[in-house]
C-alpha cells in the first residue's frame, strides 16, 4: 500500500448496520487489529413498521467505539482518521437546538408509507429520472414526510427551522462533533429521493413534492472529506472524520470493485448487489436502481443496485420467530443434511418485494407442504430463496446489457458455506468470498485514508482485500431451471396475493 504511516499508525472505521454497531481498527496494511461489537433492539409497533431508538442506536455506537479508541490507547497505536458507514435510507429528525429526536429512527425496511408511495405514482418516472430510485417506502423522504404528518407539532417547528433531517451518518457525525456539524456524503443522499444524482444537489422540485423544508437537509460532501472533529473529551482519542459512505457503497470499496462492471452482493440483514458503472450515470430501467458509487477527488462513479429486503433477515426468523435453529450458523449444518429442497419454496417477502419487483405490500409465503415436510426442509428452502433472489437480480442486470462473470460475496450470511456453494449453483457463476468479510468497515477505513492521504488511488482500493474462497459452479442446469421455474411460480403467486 502506497503512503509513509508510521508502524504504530491505525484507523478506525464505525460500521452502524441494521442489526448491529460494530467500530473496527485497522492497521495501515488495512489488517483488523480490533473488533467491538454491539447488537441492539429492533421495534416493529405495527404491520410493515420497522423503528429503532436513537438513544440505543448512538449508545452502541458510543460503547463500541470507546471499547476500540481504549484498544488502540493500551496498543498505543496512534489513530487520527475515522471513517463512517452505515445502515442506508433509514431516517431520524431531531431538534436543531436539544438535539433531541422527535421520533423513533424508522428504518429502512419500514413499510408505513406505502400507500403515501401509491398516491404519488403519478410522478414516478420524473422522481426516477433524477434519483435513479422507485417510488417506494424503502428510501428517506417518504419516512420524513410521514413524521412531519403524524408527530405533533413536527411540521410547524421544521416549517420554522427548529428541526434537523439526517440519515444515520449524519446523526452520527451531529452526535460525534456535538452539533457542530450537520453534514452527509453523497451516497447518503442518493438514497433520500430528494437528491439529483447527476447535479449533485438536493432538488427543490423533489423537495417541494414531499414537502420537506429544505433548512431541514445536511450539507452534502464528498465520500472523503472533511465532515469535523469528534468533540474534545467525548472519547478515548479526538478524532478528525475524514470518510464516509452508506454501508453497501463502502462495501463496494471494501471488495475493491472500482471498474466499471464489478460487482458485489453484501448478505447482511438485506441483500444488496451492486455493480459499478463508471461515471456513466444513465439511469437503469429493469426493475435496479440508479446510485451513487462515491465521489472521490470530484469525480463521481456510479453503481446499479438491486436491493433485496430479507436476507440474512429470514435467518433470523429461523431462529427467533420459529425456533427451528438455536443460532444463524446451525442453518449450514441442518441445509447440508438434507438432500433435496423436496419441492418446497419459501418466499420471504416480509416487508414486500424489493428489486426487481417492488411490491411494498407483498408478503411472505411457503409453497410445496406436504405430511411429509420437515423444519429442516424449512431451513434448506429458506437459504435457497436468498439464491434465487440472486439470480433475479443479476438476471435483472443482464436484461439491461451488464453481464457480471464472477460475483464477489461479504456480509454476515457468507461464513455459511453452504449458502455460498447453493449460490454458486443457482447463478451458474463463480462466488467468490474475500480475506477480510468485513469489507464495509474496510471500505470506510480505506476512504478515512484516502482523505487522510495515506493511499491516493483506486488502484489501492482494488488491491486491499484479495480472494480467500471461490466457489465454482457444480450442479447440473437441468436441476437448476428446474428450481428457478418453481421460484419464479411461486413468486408470481406471491405477488398475485399482494393485489
Ligand atoms: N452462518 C450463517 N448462516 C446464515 N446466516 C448467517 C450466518 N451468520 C450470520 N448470519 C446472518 O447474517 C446477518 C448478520 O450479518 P451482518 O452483516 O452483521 O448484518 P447487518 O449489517 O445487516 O446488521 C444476520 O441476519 C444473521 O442471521
Ligand atoms: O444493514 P445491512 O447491511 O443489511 O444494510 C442495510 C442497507 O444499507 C439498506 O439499504
Amino acid at each position: 500500500m502506497p503512503g509513509h504511516p508510521k508502524s504504530s499508525h491505525a484507523y478506525l472505521a464505525i460500521d452502524q448496520g441494521t442489526t448491529s454497531s460494530r467500530a473496527i481498527l485497522f492497521n495501515q496494511h488495512f489488517e483488523i487489529l480490533f473488533t467491538a461489537q454491539q447488537e441492539f433492539p429492533q421495534y416493529y409497533p405495527d404491520n410493515g413498521w420497522v423503528e429503532q431508538d436513537p438513544e440505543e442506536l448512538w449508545q452502541s455506537v458510543l460503547n463500541v467505539t470507546t471499547q476500540a479508541l481504549q484498544a488502540a490507547k493500551e496498543q498505543q497505536l496512534e489513530v487520527k482518521h475515522l471513517g463512517i458507514t452505515n445502515q442506508r435510507e433509514t431516517i431520524l429528525v431531531w431538534h436543531r437546538q436539544t438535539g433531541k429526536p422527535v421520533y423513533n429512527a424508522i428504518v429502512w425496511q419500514d413499510r408505513r408509507t406505502s400507500a403515501y408511495c401509491r398516491a404519488l405514482s403519478k410522478h414516478e418516472a420524473s422522481v426516477q429520472q433524477k434519483t435513479g430510485l422507485k417510488l417506494d417506502p424503502y428510501f428517506s423522504a417518504s419516512k420524513v414526510r410521514w413524521i412531519l404528518d403524524n408527530v405533533e407539532g413536527a411540521a410547524e417547528q421544521a416549517a420554522n427551522n427548529q428541526l434537523l433531517f439526517g440519515t444515520v451518518d449524519t446523526f452520527l457525525i451531529w452526535k460525534l462533533t456535538q452539533g457542530l456539524v450537520h453534514a452527509t456524503d453523497v451516497t447518503n443522499a442518493s438514497r433520500t429521493s430528494l437528491f439529483n444524482i447527476k447535479t449533485l444537489e438536493w432538488d427543490e422540485a423533489l423537495l417541494a413534492l414531499f414537502d420537506i423544508p429544505r433548512t431541514m437537509l445536511p450539507e452534502v460532501k464528498d465520500c472523503a472529506a472533511d465532515f469535523g472533529k469528534t468533540a474534545a473529551g467525548l472519547l478515548p482519542l479526538e478524532l478528525s472524520i475524514s470518510g464516509v459512505a452508506g454501508d453497501q457503497q463502502a462495501a463496494m470499496i471494501g471488495q475493491g470493485c472500482v471498474t466499471p462492471g464489478s460487482v458485489k452482493a453484501t448478505y447482511g440483514t438485506g441483500c444488496f448487489a451492486l455493480v459499478n458503472t463508471g461515471t456513466n450515470s444513465d439511469i437503469n430501467h429493469t426493475g435496479l436502481l440508479t446510485t451513487i458509487a462515491y465521489t472521490l477527488n470530484g469525480v463521481t462513479h456510479y453503481a446499479v443496485e438491486g436491493s433485496i429486503f430479507v436476507a440474512g433477515a429470514a435467518v433470523q426468523w429461523l431462529r427467533d420467530g420459529l425456533g427451528l435453529i438455536e443460532k444463524a450458523a446451525d442453518s449450514e449444518a441442518i441445509a447440508s443434511q438434507v438432500s433435496d429442497n423436496h419441492g418446497l419454496v419459501v418466499v420471504p417477502a416480509f416487508t414486500g418485494l424489493g428489486a426487481p419487483h417492488w411490491a411494498p405490500d407483498a408478503r411472505g409465503a411457503i409453497f410445496g407442504i406436504t405430511r411429509a415436510t420437515t423444519a429442516n426442509d424449512i431451513v434448506r428452502a429458506t437459504l435457497e430463496s436468498i439464491c434465487f433472489q440472486t439470480h433475479d437480480l443479476l438476471s435483472a442486470m443482464s436484461s439491461g446489457g451488464i453481464s457480471p462473470t464472477v460475483l464477489k460475496v461479504d456480509g454476515g450470511m457468507v461464513a455459511n458455506e453452504w449458502f455460498c456453494q447453493y449460490l454458486a449453483d443457482t447463478l451458474d457463476a463463480p462466488v467468490v468470498r474475500p480475506q477480510i468479510m468485513e469489507t464495509t468497515a474496510l471500505g470506510a477505513a480505506l476512504l478515512a485514508a484516502f482523505q487522510a492521504g495515506d493511499i491516493t488511488g483506486l488502484t489501492a482500493l482494488a488491491t486491499a482485500n484479495p480472494c480467500q474462497r471461490e466457489f465454482a459452479a457444480d450442479t447440473p442446469d437441468s436441476l437448476r431451471e428446474k428450481h428457478l421455474a418453481k421460484w419464479q411460480k411461486a413468486v408470481k403467486a406471491t405477488l398475485l396475493m399482494a393485489e
